[in-house]
């Protein structure tokens, strides 16, 4: 039998109307307030899913690049995508150093885990039947990576 935790938060014991502010405010403006909080509420979770497709699709970049020993990071790529979302920020009133500084801790966080996907591979490929050891004999087939790291 699995215990509940009825102490921790979870998206069924979300309040929207929680606030520091209930009781202090005039009720119109509270309630102005709530209906535009509901808006963010709604790209907030939006957000998240997008950011979860995001992660998914990175993570099998992290895998490709471990089976072909590439590097985590590619700044060739990232100076492109940076350009590209400063254009597209200033575009939609975004302030361009804020897109620049989101992708770059979104990046930041995807090469960290490039990082240990390769770290799991390399591990996994020095054990156990099928293993490349890791040695001489898995670049046989020549160089697959300008680093080979
Ligand atoms: C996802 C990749 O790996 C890294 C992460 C990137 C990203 O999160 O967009 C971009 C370039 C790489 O530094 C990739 O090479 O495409």
């Amino acid at each position: 039998m699995t215990e509940l935790n009825h102490d921790l938060p979870d998206s069924e014991s979300y309040h929207p109307a929680a606030s520091s502010l209930a009781g202090h405010v005039d009720p119109a403006v509270m309630a102005e307030l709530l209906s535009i909080r509901s808006s963010i509420d709604n790209i907030d979770a939006t957000l998240v899913y997008l950011l979860a497709e995001r992660f998914k699709a990175t993570q099998k970049v992290g895998f490709l690049k471990a089976a072909h020993r590439l590097p985590a990071g590619d700044p060739g790529r990232e100076t492109a995508q940076i350009a590209r979302l400063r254009r597209l920020a200033e575009d939609a009133q975004l302030d361009p150093a804020f897109a620049e500084k989101f992708l770059n801790f979104i990046i930041g966080e995807v090469i960290r885990h490039h990082e240990a996907i390769a770290e799991d591979h390399h591990n996994a490929a020095g054990r156990g039947p099928g293993g490349d050891g890791g040695g001489p004999a898995s670049s046989a087939a020549g160089p697959t990576t300008p680093l080979n790291a």
